[in-house]
């Protein structure tokens, strides 16, 4: 047997052996339900039709029973009254005088009791003289009485109550009165009456007068004494009592004990009746049995059919829902029946279907995917599959994938697979995998065993493939990032401390010395501003690649940030000076090839920079702290003069923790009101004094009067610089606004310095004119002093808040103009009122032609700019007669006044030379 699936082909299908349709089944079963059932109701109907037809039986001859022995009872009553009745009367009178007929006596009796018919009943009636010879039989004539008188003891015997006398065929009950003569009180004779038994057949017929009696037999002990209707059972006395007992005529017969007459003489009565009469009584059984068959068919056959009907409608709901699934309906839902295991059914094939659509899914996923028998042989692979290695599924199915494993022939991998496979069930890692095309590529390999049948047997493997190509080169990719500078493929500063840190340990345990070179390009900063980003790229690759060639191959080079690189070098053996001198030697090699022009573009460069070199012995230091050694020692190579390396000093350090108390001291300083203001005054050649530069100090508690080179670094490092550069303007402001209240002053102004941090603030312009506002001074008369570096971050923001701010009246004075790298186009675009000429010109102005012509250059700039020049450090009257000479009128330096009090100024030489 086949039937054909979505596909076309043909399945196999086994039929069962006895296949039914389940309704044609549910006939059947119902059916020979239905005869068991009806076979089963038949008979007990029958069984229980029999009980109560012999229990009815039993019951009507009892109740027949009853009757009789009341009929005989009342007959004998009968006889007892007319016995007592006519000893009363004429029966005397009839003895004695012997010409009374037994006739009148009889009608004597009739008419007392008014009783035509008594004649009848009284079948025995006679009297005897005291010694018991018959005188009269008044009975009917029907009984011959004479066998009964002899078969009489002493008449005497029968006055006390009935007694049965048996003669031959004779028998009667009888009962006797004695006769007195009234007269002398004198027995007379007996006056008997009696019922007769033997051969009564007026007495059976009247018993079964009126009934449906077909047997009846009086008897006494074991002799039958009347009878009528035949049985073989019926006269034979031995025949158990109240048992009833059916003859092969069919006749019911029962026998029962009875009692007449108040006497004790084992008398029986059986009574029989044929067994038609009570065939209505069977047929009514069958009529209702056949009835209620065919009833309870009916219903058999109804509930078979709505069971079918309610069958059929869930099996057409369940098929539905299968073939719609085979249809490829794949999201169709079951829809319930009203039947719970067709729902069962339904339910778990819906799950099966979502499962295997998953399965489905799961195996058509990105993942190759094969799947093999229990000797590795593939059985199917995924479109996944055939996609990673080039490999169809005509090319592998019946195949083992091991061709396609570059380490195919590696028995330990193979063994240890299958050891895992053999105690996990699964094994999972990484093989090198061979493409069709003869690529290999890393994969990652998921084994997994499928078992089944009753001994739990490996059926199936699946394997999972995943090409790890792309991730691996993502991880290498993110390795690169995470470990290396993207721009000079240097290790990073992550990479490098990982390298320090094995280092120290390599040190630690080898005791060779090693050292850290910490490198910072000088003046790269201004470059990149200057000529962009770009370049100063440009530069570091090729520091980058000129500092890898001054080490050996086995030290390391990073670019940890900026223009910082830090070299790390080890195995410097184990003498200290020794190690120091290597690496001194490496320090001078590195400086030496900076030093040399590069070639950026079309440009050559020229730049220096500054090592800080820190030897160590691994174990007691730490990563952090070796650093930070090498970075002090860098900066003071940079304090020294740049170009040039400087060996971490244990001083150094002294000197960093120092500036780490001054930050503590200057935020109580700044509580306690430790700053106060130098003024140092600004000449003007014709006018002398027209202002001064404000120049904080700060009246430490412990160390005297610092200058401003020791605070304001802090003050910026810490943030500080911004509550005290808010001070200083307040003060300043509040110094301006006093200067305006007196007449001798009121022209005077004051030149502020402003930290790049402060004018970065975003709300810089807003807290000034606050200030000058609060303060009530002329803000014509403040000059805010900014460097050509402020502008470096963010130039046009700070362009903004200085144009705001002059819309205000303030001024702005560049300091320290000529050591920075402003272009004139740049620096025409500025909203300035002042340039300042840097000390270090005017410091060697009369000796250094150079610095005259820039300082002459200067001078000419700020006119063409037409803009105020002033210059700063002037210490001599040379020095201002040469500035004078090129054109400068307004000058600040020792010449004129040192920084001091508010107090010394105004009272100074400089006032009074005005
Ligand atoms: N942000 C702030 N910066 C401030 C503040 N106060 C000062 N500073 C900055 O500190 C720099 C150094 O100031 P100071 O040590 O006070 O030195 C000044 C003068 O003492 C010194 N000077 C003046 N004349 C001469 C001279 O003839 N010879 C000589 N060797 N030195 C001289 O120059 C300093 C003033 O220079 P400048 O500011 O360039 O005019 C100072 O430069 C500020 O940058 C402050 O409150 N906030």
């Amino acid at each position: 047997m086949s039937r054909t699936a979505k596909t076309g082909k043909a399945l196999p299908v086994r039929a069962a052996r006895w296949e039914l349709k389940f309704s044609t089944r549910i006939a059947l079963l119902f059916g020979m339900l239905g005869m068991v059932a009806i076979s089963v109701v038949m008979v007990y109907s029958l069984r229980t039709a029999q009980d109560n037809l012999q229990s009815e039986i039993k019951n009507s001859l009892a109740q027949h029973q009853r009757s009789i022995v009341s009929l005989i009872e009342t007959r004998l009553q009968l006889l007892e009254v007319y016995l007592h009745s006519a000893s009363a009367r004429r029966t005397v009178t009839a003895l004695s005088e012997q010409a009374q007929p037994v006739e009148q006596i009889a009608a004597d009796v009739a008419f007392m009791f008014q009783d035509a018919n008594i004649d009848s009943k009284l079948e025995v009636f006679f009297l005897l003289d005291p010694a018991g010879k018959l005188v009269m039989d008044a009975g009917l004539p029907l009984f011959d009485i004479v066998p009964l008188v002899a078969a009489l003891r002493a008449p005497i015997h029968y006055a006390h109550g009935w007694n049965l006398v048996l003669a031959g065929e004779q028998s009667a009950l009888l009962k006797a009165t004695p006769i007195f003569d009234p007269a002398t009180i004198q027995l007379r004779g007996y006056l008997f009456v009696g019922l007769a038994l033997g051969q009564n057949r007026r007495l059976v017929a009247d018993l079964l007068a009126g009934s449906n009696l077909d047997l009846l037999v009086l008897g006494h002990a074991q002799t039958p004494l009347v009878w009528q209707g035949e049985s073989p059972l019926a006269l034979q006395p031995e025949r158990p009592l109240a048992i009833l007992e059916q003859d092969d005529d069919g006749l019911y017969i029962k026998r029962a004990a009875i009692s007449l007459g108040g006497t004790n003489e084992p008398f029986w009565l059986t009574l029989g009746v044929s067994d038609n009469r009570f065939a209505s009584i069977y047929s009514a059984y069958f009529n209702s049995f056949l009835l209620l068959s065919a009833g309870f068919l009916l219903l058999l056959v109804v509930a078979a059919w709505l069971l079918r009907i309610s069958h059929d409608r869930a099996i057409g709901q369940l098929l539905g829902f299968i073939e719609a699934i085979q249809a490829g309906d794949r999201g169709r839902a079951f829809r319930p029946t009203g039947i719970y295991e067709y729902n069962r059914v339904g339910f778990a094939m819906q799950r099966m279907v979502e499962d295997l659509h998953v399965a489905a899914a799961v195996f058509d996923s990105a993942e190759g995917m094969a799947v093999t028998d229990a000797r590795h042989q593939v059985l199917r692979v995924n479109q996944a599959f055939t996609r990673i290695t080039g490999y169809s599924a005509e090319d592998v199915v019946g195949h083992s994938l091991d061709f396609m494993l570059v380490q195919a022939g590696n028995d330990m991998l193979r063994g240890a697979i299958l050891a895992a496979l053999g105690q996990q069930g699964a094994w999972q890692g990484e093989l090198l995998g061979r493409r069709k095309n003869g690529q290999q590529y890393p994969q990652w390999v998921s084994i997994t065993e499928v078992r089944g049948g009753g001994e739990r047997q490996v059926l199936n493997y699946v394997i999972t493939l995943i090409d790890t190509t792309q991730r691996k080169a993502a991880e290498q990719r993110i390795e690169q990032l995470a470990y290396y500078d993207p721009l000079t493929n240097l290790p990073n500063r992550r990479l490098q401390r990982e390298r320090l840190e094995k280092a120290l340990l390599a040190s630690a345990e080898s005791g060779q010395y090693g050292a850290v070179l910490f490198i910072d390009l000088d003046d790269f900063k201004t470059l990149n501003d200057a000529r962009g980003h770009d370049i100063g790229d440009l530069l570091l690759q090729q520091v980058a690649v000129r500092l890898s060639g001054c080490v050996r191959h086995s030290d390391s080079v990073a670019r940890i940030g900026g223009d910082e690189f830090v070299v790390l070098l080890e195995e410097l053996g184990s003498n200290e000076t020794s190690a120091a001198q290597q690496a001194e030697s490496i320090a001078d090699k590195i400086l030496f090839s900076l030093r040399q022009p590069f070639r950026i573009g079309q440009m050559e460069h020229f730049s220096t920079l500054s090592i800080g070199i820190s030897v160590f012995q691994g174990g007691a230091q730490q990563v952090d702290e070796l650093l930070k050694q090498a970075d002090l020692a860098m900066y003071q190579a940079k304090a020294a003069g740049r170009n040039q390396h400087c060996f971490f000093a244990p001083e150094m350090q002294a000197r960093v923790l120092q500036r780490a108390s001054l930050e503590s001291d200057l935020r109580q300083g700044l509580l306690k009101g430790e700053f106060v203001l130098y003024y140092q005054a600004q000449i003007d050649q014709q006018a002398g004094l027209y202002g001064a530069e404000v120049l904080l100090r700060w009246q430490h508690p412990e160390r005297g009067l610092l200058a401003p080179g020791e605070i304001i670094p802090v003050a910026e490092g810490s943030g500080l610089i911004l509550p005290l550069g808010e001070w200083v303007l307040e003060t300043a402001c509040a110094t301006l606004a006093q200067w305006r209240q007196r007449p001798q002053t009121q022209h005077l102004s004051l030149s502020v310095n402003v930290s790049a941090k402060q004018l970065q603030q975003l709300d810089f312009v807003e807290q000034v004119l606050h200030i000058v506002k609060r303060s009530g001074c002329d803000p014509q008369r403040l000059k805010l002093e900014i460097t050509e570096s402020m502008l470096l971050d963010g130039r046009e923001a700070v362009i903004a808040k200085m144009a705001r701010l002059k819309t205000h009246g303030l001024r702005f004075s560049l300091d320290d103009f000529g050591t920075g790298y402003s272009s004139l186009s740049y620096l025409k675009s500025l909203p300035l009122d002042q340039l300042k000429i840097d000390r270090s010109f005017v410091n060697d102005l009369l000796t250094d032609p150079q610095d005259a012509d820039i300082a002459r250059t200067i001078v000419s700039l700020a006119k063409a700019l037409k803009l105020e020049v002033i210059a700063e450090g002037v210490e001599s009257l040379e020095q201002c007669e040469r500035l004078s000479s090129f054109g400068c009128t307004r000058f600040q330096g020792y010449y004129f006044g040192r920084p001091v009090p508010l107090e010394q100024l105004l009272t100074g030489e400089v006032v009074e030379s005005r």
